[in-house]
């Protein structure tokens, strides 16, 4: 699905209104429309229900008189406040506020944080409050009555739908611009805004409710946005396994890593590779090691490289190297440690491997993000934000504030399809990025990263692009923690747990396919 900036929003409207000739109230008139359908069916009949709506000077707030006309000719009781007066609304949306006079509806103006106490017995006797103070065309930080209204209507303890964008959400950050209205209900039109579907914006939306509004779907096709939200539709097809097959066909995946330091991350890995539908998964750990993991999943072929110290170095280099050939796709990087030896293995690894490669953890932390370049095959990484933070000199609240265009910055410089992990995942491939909207708080515990590099790996073995295994192996690894989650709460789920949901997830995913 596509996301939208506001820019490319406010593009989309000037195409269809002046160059398609679809008159603005019309647009409007639908988006009204669309919001009156989800308040009826979120609070079931609007007859003798009484609704408070906050309407701004611009047409959002034109939404907001027009969605209280149709409330109150289907018999609802609507309160509009208008943060200004009527003479300082024009356009659409005066238009739409001459209709509202029109047919009889209560106005009041509220021009003063003082004339807000007048108001406040309305509005605690209303069952839902609409937000239609700001929306798309808010500039800068949230100023005058504006401001004292959502500071209001965030006190009031009722529930909110808002009207396009929670007002004083920035659409294409996320971030409240100093003050946003924390919705129940988001009705956007046409398609999701960013800041809509990242934290902290998606917090503040509350449940995204995305309308048709009647824009014609070539103007979005032309304009070509490069956000997208990975949607159930959108992901790649999973086929059904063909009846005459056997595991050759499912990829050999070549899990590196553990070290004296980490005995587990490997095993984690390798697991959630076979659960991803791996045909064949060797683990490479140190020698040192070998003989604490490779009895623990019976299903994986262990193999002893040479170590140095506790860490792989040169010698496990070569090794892996001469008999690369046996695999499809190798995972590298949980648990590796650092230091000099595992410097050396993964830059020798990554300017030698001519298989595509997926680099996690320790695997990021012992390079320099300029190595990447020199693969030979393509590469897919997933830093966490300290990681991301390290391979781009930043602080990790920076990377945090900033989770797109880093990401996307960052596939372009390097050539490499990176996924950024965190609460709402970005991935960039080429000229596109996506939001991946599955997941949630019980998945931050420790491992579950290396799942990440499982699953991803277990699909390119598969036979998936790696850009198409990123995408679909975040999504899933997120359903498969959704899925626990929702059966057992988010408290102690482990990361063998997500492993061993990755098949309920993907079987999930292709009953809707
Ligand atoms: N004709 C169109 O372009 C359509 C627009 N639509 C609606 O229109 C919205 C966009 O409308 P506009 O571009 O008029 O903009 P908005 O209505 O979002 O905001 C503009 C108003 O907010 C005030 N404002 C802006 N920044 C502020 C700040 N920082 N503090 C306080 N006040 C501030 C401005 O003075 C102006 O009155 C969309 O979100 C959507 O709801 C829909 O009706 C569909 C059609
Ligand atoms: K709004």
């Amino acid at each position: 699905m596509y996301l939208l900036t506001a820019e490319e929003m406010r593009a989309i409207d000037r195409v269809a209104i002046e160059e398609i000739g679809i008159p603005g109230v019309v647009l409007m008139e639908h988006a009204a429309l669309s919001v009156l359908a989800e308040i009826e069916k979120s609070f079931g009949d609007v007859k003798g229900k009484r609704f408070a709506a906050f309407c701004g000077r611009g047409n959002n707030g034109g939404d907001g008189l027009a969605l209280s006309r149709l409330l109150i000719q289907k018999g609802a009781e609507c309160y509009v406040f208008l943060s200004g007066t009527m003479e300082e609304i024009g356009g659409d949306a005066g238009t739409n506020l001459g209709v509202l006079r029109g047919v009889g509806g209560y106005i009041a103006e509220v021009t003063q944080k003082e004339s807000i106490k007048f108001i406040e017995k309305q509005v605690k006797e209303s069952e839902v409050i609409i937000d239609a103070i700001l929306g798309t065309g808010i500039k800068g930080d949230v100023r005058g009555i504006n401001r004292d209204l959502i500071e209001f209507i965030n006190t009031v303890g009722k529930p909110v739908v808002s009207v396009d964008i929670p007002s004083g959400l920035d659409s294409d950050t996320g971030r409240p611009m100093g003050i946003a209205v924390k919705s129940d209900i988001t009705v956007t039109f046409g398609y999701p805004k960013v800041g809509e579907v990242i934290y902290p914006g998606a917090e503040y939306a509350g449940r995204l409710v995305v309308a048709d509004i009647g824009y014609p779907a070539r103007i979005v096709e032309e304009i070509n946005p490069a956000g997208r939200l990975a949607t159930r539709e959108e992901l790649p097809f999973i086929r059904d396994r063909e009846r005459d097959t056997h595991k050759g066909n499912y990829g050999h995946v070549l899990v590196i890593g553990g070290s004296k330091d980490f005995v587990g991350a490997p095993a984690i890995s390798s697991l959630a590779a076979l659960k991803s539908g791996a045909g064949l998964v060797t683990m490479a750990v140190p020698s040192c090691v070998a003989g604490m993991v490779s009895g623990r999943i019976l299903e994986v072929i262990p193999l002893s490289l040479g170590d140095e110290d506790g860490y792989l170095g040169k010698v496990a280099l070569d090794e892996v190297l001469t008999m690369i050939d046996r695999f499809d796709v190798v995972a590298v990087g949980p648990g590796l440690g650092m230091g000099e030896p595992v410097k050396a293995f993964m830059d020798g690894l990554i300017k030698n491997c001519p298989l595509p490669m997926v680099i996690d953890a320790d695997g990021l932390n012992n390079i320099e993000p300029t190595a990447l370049i020199k693969s030979k095959a393509p590469v897919v990484v997933t830093p966490h934000p300290g990681e991301m933070a390290r391979l781009t000199g930043r602080k990790t609240e920076d990377v945090n504030s900033d989770r797109i265009n880093i990401t996307r910055e960052f596939t372009r410089r390097y050539k490499a399809t990176c996924v950024l992990k965190g609460a709402r995942t970005v991935i960039a491939v080429e000229n596109r990025y996506y939001i991946i909207p599955t997941g949630n708080p019980g998945m931050a515990t420790a491992g579950s990263g290396d799942v990440l590099t499982g699953v991803i790996a277990g699909f390119i073995g598969q036979g998936f692009s790696p850009t198409d295994a990123a995408i679909l192996g975040a999504y899933v690894h997120g359903l498969a923690g959704d899925m626990l989650a929702k059966k057992r709460g988010e408290y102690g789920i482990t990361a063998t747990d997500i492993a061993s949901y990755i098949p309920v997830a993907i079987n999930e995913l292709k009953k809707r396919m």
